[in-house]
């Protein structure tokens, strides 16, 4: 916990890393899932139980909240971290993702996106600027540049348009955020799957500077072996000592993937999402604990598993309250995914540290079944 924001390599295996990001709110240790609370609340979590499974920093959502129940409510009420009750780091988006992915009647200008809320149709306006103000409110940690991802796949003229307005964002976000010792402003490269425009996009935020780098518009349908080409590239066109942020990643093999490539951070809803549907991801691969096999197992989920699902019911149990559609089996299996999240996040950073990182890999695919166990 330091009264600044500040990144500290520990050591280096290949190309992955592992360090800790300082900041006043509590240490982050990299490479970090980070669990996604988007209206304020990790789904099915209570926030101490998300701090048990090892996280230490969590996502919330310009959109969201802007929307319902209003940066400036939340303001009054002493911000994102007190009205969650979570007084670690939190990490916000930036807005525009999630307008260009959930909103209706959408115009996109040089100034910003003007679009009409998901919830009750009323219409709002972003601007870079306005997004710095609305993760200002919400005392957010580390604040995202408002950017434009493009839906892929998309033509190289779209693509080197929107990346080109993204850096005019970055800028312009970059003046609204101001001097804020302690809070973090990180740059968004965009460019598609084109090394040539993600390396000018790279350079257009190195001569910004930012506090960090995210690789953004990926995650976005190219598929793992196309996000994976262009990580072979990307985080080297980054700052090397400033953390690296891949958005919206991802499945288990695509964290161990990026890691490898290495990427410092990344955010998804799959374990929270997935776990409220009854998908279990585990050290031998997938269970669909709806699946009538496991009507009868005594076993848990997964036998080597400490976290309270594991630990404290049969297969069985989780089988019969997702058929009943009991709260319950929601909460036990998004804390199960979340604690397996960060028990791949641990492993590797031990692996890396101890120079280990391509044993602790080959362990990790050995045994992975492929589709449902
Ligand atoms: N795949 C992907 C995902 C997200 C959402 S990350 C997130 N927000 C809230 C939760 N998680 C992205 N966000 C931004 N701003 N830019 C991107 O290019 C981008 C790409």
């Amino acid at each position: 916990m330091t009264a600044t924001f500040s990144f500290d390599l520990k050591a280096t295996d290949g190309k992955a890393r592992t360090g800790v990001i300082n900041t006043p709110r509590g240490d982050i240790r990299t490479p970090a899932f980070m669990p996604v609370g988007t209206a304020a609340t990790v789904k099915a979590m209570m926030p101490e139980s998300v701090a048990a499974t090892g996280a230490d920093i969590l996502l919330g959502n310009t959109y969201h909240l802007m929307l319902r129940p209003t940066a400036e409510r939340i303001d009054r009420l002493g911000g994102l971290h007190q009205f969650m009750n979570w007084d670690k780091p939190i990490l916000t988006d930036s807005g525009g993702f999630q307008v260009m992915s959930l909103s209706d009647l959408r115009k996109l200008t040089e100034e910003g996106v003007t679009f009409k809320s998901h919830i009750d149709g009323s219409r709002h306006h972003l601007t870079p600027e306005r997004s710095m103000e609305i993760q200002k409110l919400l005392g957010s940690d580390i604040v995202m540049c408002f950017d434009e991802c493009p839906a892929l796949p998309a033509d190289r003229k779209r693509i080197q348009e929107s990346m080109e307005l993204s850096m005019r964002w970055a800028q312009r976000s970059r003046d609204a955020f101001g001097d804020r010792p302690g809070h973090a402003l990180f740059g968004i490269q965009q460019g598609g799957l084109e090394e040539d425009l993600r390396g000018r996009s790279a350079e257009a935020l190195r001569a910004i500077e930012f506090d960090g780098y995210a690789v953004g518009g990926l995650a976005v349908g190219e598929g793992q072996e196309a996000m994976f080409k262009v990580l072979d590239f990307a985080p080297d066109q980054l700052p090397v000592d400033k953390p690296r942020y891949l958005m919206g990643v991802g499945k288990p093999d695509d964290i161990v993937g990026a890691v490898k490539r290495g990427i410092d951070m990344m955010d998804c809803v799959l374990p929270s999402r997935s776990g409220r549907t009854g998908q279990a991801f585990t050290r031998r691969g997938v269970v669909n604990i709806k699946n009538a096999r496991h009507a009868d197992d005594p076993r848990p989920l997964d036998a080597e598993c400490t976290c309270p699902a594991c630990s404290n019911y049969s297969r069985a149990y989780l089988h019969h309250v997702f058929r009943a559609q009991e709260m319950i089996s929601g909460m036990l299996l998004t804390w199960h995914n979340l604690h397996y999240f960060q028990e791949i996040m641990a492993g590797m950073r031990t692996a890396i540290a101890a120079g280990a990182f391509a044993d602790w890999e080959a362990d990790f695919h050995a045994g992975r079944a492929k589709g449902d166990i």
